[in-house]
This record gives C-alpha cells, sequence and structure tokens, in this order.
C-alpha cells in the first residue's frame, strides 16, 4: 500500500468514527428526551393523584355539608362533584344498592342531573326521576349523558308510593331557594312527592 492509499483508508477510518459519534449523540439524545418525557408524564399522574388526595380531604374538612340520610335535602349547589364526592365517602355503593336521584325544572334539578354521572362512575345503580323536563340546552345535554350511560329515567307513573321504601338512598334535586307554595306531604310524610305541584 502506497502512502496515498493510506491517507486514503486513514480517511474512511476517521470518517467512519465521525459516523459512529454523530450516531451515538443522535442516540444518547433520543434517550434523553424519552426519560424527559417519561418524568413529565409521572409528575403528571402525580399531580392528579395529589390533587384527588387534596379533593377528598377538602370534602372531608366540610362536615357541616355532611348530607342527611335516607332523604338528602339538596344536592345543590355551585359544586356537584364535591357534594357527591361527600355522599361516595358517606353512603358506600356497595351498602346502597338502588338508589334514585330527583331532579326538578330549575338549577338545584340541573346539579340532580349531574349528579348521576359520577355516582354511576362510582359504582351506583341508579334511577332518575325528572318529572317536570327543561328545554335548555344545558339541561337535554345532561339527559343526553345520562342517556348514553344507559341510566335509566323513571316516569311519574313507574314511581313508588312510597319512595324510602324501595330505594336505599334518594338524593333531592327536586328545588332549591325559588321553591315557593306549600310543601305539602313532601316534607311529612319522607320519600312522598305526589303532593308536590309538579304531578
Ligand atoms: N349561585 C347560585 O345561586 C346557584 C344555585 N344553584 C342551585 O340552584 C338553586 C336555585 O335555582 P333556581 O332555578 O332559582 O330554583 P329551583 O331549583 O328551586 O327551581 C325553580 C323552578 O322550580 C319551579 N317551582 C318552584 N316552586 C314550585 C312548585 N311549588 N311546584 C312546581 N314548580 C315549582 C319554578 O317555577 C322554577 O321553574 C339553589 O337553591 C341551588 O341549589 C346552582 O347550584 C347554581 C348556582
Amino acid at each position: 500500500m502506497g502512502w496515498k492509499d493510506e491517507v486514503a483508508f486513514d480517511a474512511i477510518v476517521k470518517q467512519n468514527k465521525n459516523q459512529q459519534a454523530d450516531e451515538m449523540e443522535i442516540e444518547e439524545d433520543q434517550q434523553a428526551e424519552e426519560m424527559e418525557k417519561e418524568i413529565e408524564e409521572a409528575t403528571a399522574r402525580t399531580k392528579a393523584a395529589l390533587e384527588k388526595i387534596v379533593n377528598v380531604r377538602l370534602s372531608v374538612a366540610q362536615p357541616k355539608n355532611v348530607l342527611l340520610h335516607p332523604l338528602i335535602p339538596s344536592l345543590s349547589s355551585t359544586n356537584p362533584l364535591s357534594n357527591q364526592q361527600r355522599l361516595i365517602q358517606v353512603y358506600k355503593s356497595i351498602e346502597y344498592n338502588l338508589n334514585l336521584v330527583l331532579c326538578g325544572p330549575g338549577n338545584n334539578g340541573g346539579d340532580g342531573l349531574v349528579a348521576p354521572r359520577h355516582l354511576y362512575h362510582f359504582g351506583y345503580k341508579l334511577f332518575v326521576g325528572y318529572p317536570k323536563r327543561t328545554p335548555k340546552t344545558l339541561y337535554t345535554g345532561l339527559v343526553t349523558q345520562l342517556e348514553s350511560l344507559s341510566i335509566p329515567f323513571l316516569l311519574v307513573e313507574e314511581l313508588p308510593q312510597n319512595l324510602a321504601d324501595d330505594f336505599d338512598l334518594i338524593v333531592d334535586a327536586m328545588f332549591g331557594f325559588s321553591f315557593h307554595g306549600k310543601l305539602g306531604l313532601y316534607i311529612h310524610h319522607k320519600g312522598s312527592v305526589y303532593k308536590c305541584n309538579l304531578f
């Protein structure tokens, strides 16, 4: 091999080494990127888990809102999910097998229509009573969501005479502060909503 050949050979070897170094650098970059992605995902998972814990703790820390059994007075209000977190803690789905959410025509009923979706995902078997439907998009959308989960709506005629006999847990989201008129038998005989003007 002459000197020219040797120079050419050296150049090829050098080029190969450079190429290998480039490839290693690319591989290292890829590994670093993957690791960064894994860290980001783990951080997001940890954040979600912490948020869940904080939410549950917050809801436990507000005992004044603990709901009564068996007729829960009002699902209300600005934060239906936190109310449901309380409900889920107090009334375990394994103990309360057959449950009813009663929804009225106003905002209180709107909150009520949010409840069954969350409760369903926490394993509760539910029926919804929604005798006077509100045609607003928000309300019809909530109904569609529940129907898509196959949560059954009961007609007034299908409701038992004494609700408390047939249901383990009743979420009363019929009326909030805009209720007018007399309460009638609804209050005096728990579960009986037949005296309510809606029916
Ligand atoms: N920031 C807020 O104020 C929020 C309140 N929320 C909850 O909504 C209710 C108040 O909502 P509103 O729509 O004003 O009142 P109702 O839910 O009580 O429903 C009014 C609705 O019912 C009809 N009605 C009233 N009395 C009778 C009756 N005797 N018979 C038949 N129908 C009746 C009336 O005509 C209306 O159509 C409040 O208490 C909270 O629970 C939300 O969380 C949003 C934020």
